[in-house]
């Protein structure tokens, strides 16, 4: 089976309709003030109500605090949570909602590190391996040495730089439970390109 996929970073309804028709399984919206793909809770709401129930809606934030997460997910209502900072495991559970812990490969250096990483954050529904570092962000189109996961035994999301043209790759090397996408399938940061949208979704289908 392929695995599933998400596709991060909306700001336009236009956007939405073309990863709607392609039947991606999730769709990100990003409420991180410094993103260039970030939205004011307001028009994230306005998104998540376009979507409706086409497609599970995922909800990035980095170290919001416990009230505008509350607000935020009172309002938008997404299906669940990414988290992008150095939350505590906590708070992450306190919404009530499934929740995704984003993993900063590029903070971690060697596998007992990324272990211990994990262990903090156990009550995950699922890892997203990403690029990053612990202070930087992700969404930047750099992928991580995709070998640091061989073995890994847990079902995960790969996230950190896949394009169109590598996500097949990817896949045939570490077999993940979903993959994930901002940078590569854009024109710009926030604005999607309907042409590798489909280039990507056309690559992980036919693995
Ligand atoms: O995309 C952002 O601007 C962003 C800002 C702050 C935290 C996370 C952010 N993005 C996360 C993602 O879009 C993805 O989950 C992931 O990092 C993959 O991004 P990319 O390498 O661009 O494909």
């Amino acid at each position: 089976m392929s695995p599933r996929i998400k596709f991060c970073g909306f700001t336009r309804e236009v956007d939405i309709d073309a990863a709607l028709e392609l039947r991606v399984d999730y769709l990100g919206l990003i409420l991180v003030r410094e993103s260039p793909r970030g939205l004011d809770w307001a028009r994230a709401r306005q998104l998540r109500q376009h979507i409706g129930q086409q497609a599970r809606v995922v909800l990035l934030t980095r170290n919001a605090s416990s009230c505008e997460l509350l607000e935020w997910s009172d309002a938008i209502k997404p299906d669940l949570l990414q988290f992008h900072g150095d939350e505590d495991p906590a708070l992450c559970a306190q919404i009530g909602l499934p929740w995704w812990k984003a993993v900063p490969m590029g903070a971690l250096s060697d596998a007992q590190a990324v272990q211990g990483y994990l262990d903090r954050y156990h009550g995950a529904e699922r890892w997203l391996f990403d690029s990053h570092g612990q202070q930087s962000q992700g969404g930047r189109g750099v992928a991580f040495d995709w070998s640091r996961l061989h073995g890994m035994a847990a079902p995960y999301v790969l996230a950190g730089g896949l394009k169109p043209e590598t996500v097949a790759g990817a896949i045939q090397q570490l077999r993940p439970w979903a993959v994930d996408v901002a940078s590569g399938i854009e024109q710009a940061p926030g604005i999607k390109d309907p042409v590798r949208m489909r280039a990507f979704v056309d690559a992980v289908r036919q693995t």
